[in-house]
């Protein structure tokens, strides 16, 4: 069977210029990603999770198809992934909703996007509104409700024009803990009403571990895939704390084994580039060049 979506061999690097005054100087390019290979299946929920810095925002960003690889492919449905398009639907850490546009209106809008009539367009997006637990906040405006609140419209808003791929960067980085876990058992109801393809970054162990069918673990920049997890649970949402099970602590303490020397390279390398940045500084500084 073909996978949903495959990742092929993808490198990205980022050219660097630095600016001298009217001169321009090519620094090392940055690698951000290297060979990334992985194969999602359909409806499946996939989750990717690395210290920060390591390519998970830059991946992402080819799967929306709002950068290219630099080499290698992204195939949707067997076919290579050349630009944004509303198969993919993506929800990002901040909210990204119009502050002009009500709830309904917000949510309506990819359908417009696509072409779907008023009538049938407000249909839809009440459906949705109702299935992320907003009846009742339509004519609201973001201003008006919770940040949670303003990321369960994103996620309606996404889902409403019907995309193969819901895409999510960190969509829940920026909620307090509680609305978090609220969002991720909401999450895991509306991946089981609605058998979509996720694919779900983080850098949180605990909300990998508890959302993920399976867990992509990265290295360091460059990002690599590390190791694929496993995670054999048959139902997230039972009555039970789910987290605090012992199989639920194994793998926990499973991805944790992955990612720490990550996690510390990570930060040695974000040293390594403030010190890099404080140097460059100084040295303008004392030539007089005006750096940018
Ligand atoms: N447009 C760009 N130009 C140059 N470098 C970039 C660009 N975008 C990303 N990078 C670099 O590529 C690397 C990966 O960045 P990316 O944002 O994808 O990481 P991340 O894993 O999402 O990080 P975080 O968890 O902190 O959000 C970083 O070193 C970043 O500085």
């Amino acid at each position: 069977m073909t996978a949903k979506i495959s990742i092929q061999h993808v490198q990205k690097s980022f050219r660097i210029q630095r600016n001298l005054g009217h001169l321009k100087e090519d620094l090392q390019p940055i690698s951000a990603l290297k060979d990334i290979n992985l194969e999602v299946k359909k409806g499946e929920f996939m989750v990717i999770v690395g210290p920060s810095g390591c390519g998970k925002s830059t991946l992402l960003d080819l799967l929306a198809g709002l950068t290219k690889p630099s080499s290698g492919q992204i195939l949707l449905d067997g076919k290579a992934i050349t630009g944004p398009n509303l198969d993919r639907g993506i929800v990002f850490q901040q909210y990204a909703l119009f502050p002009w546009k009500t709830t309904l209106a917000n949510v309506e809008f990819g359908l417009e996007a696509k072409g779907v009539g008023r009538k049938e367009r407000r249909k839809i997006a009440l459906e949705f509104i109702h299935l992320v637990g907003l009846a009742g906040f339509e004519n609201r405006y973001p201003h008006e409700i919770s940040g949670g609140m303003k990321q369960r419209v994103a996620i309606a808003r996404s889902l409403a024009y019907d995309p193969e791929v819901l895409l999510m960067d960190e969509p829940f980085a920026a909620l307090d803990a509680q609305t978090r876990e609220t969002l991720q058992s909401e999450l895991l109801r509306i991946w089981e009403a609605t058998q979509k393809t996720i694919i779900f970054i983080t850098h949180g162990i605990e909300e990998a571990v508890y959302l993920g069918q399976r867990v992509a673990v990265m290295t360091s920049r460059p990002g690599r895939i590390k190791k694929v997890i496993d995670i054999p649970f048959e139902s997230r949402r039972s009555e039970e704390d789910l987290r605090s099970h012992p199989d639920f602590v194994k793998l926990r303490h499973e991805v944790w084994d992955l990612l720490k020397d990550e996690v510390t390279r990570a930060q040695e390398q974000e040293i390594a580039k403030s010190l890099d940045g404080f140097e460059h500084n100084k040295s303008a500084l004392k030539g007089g060049v005006i750096n940018g």
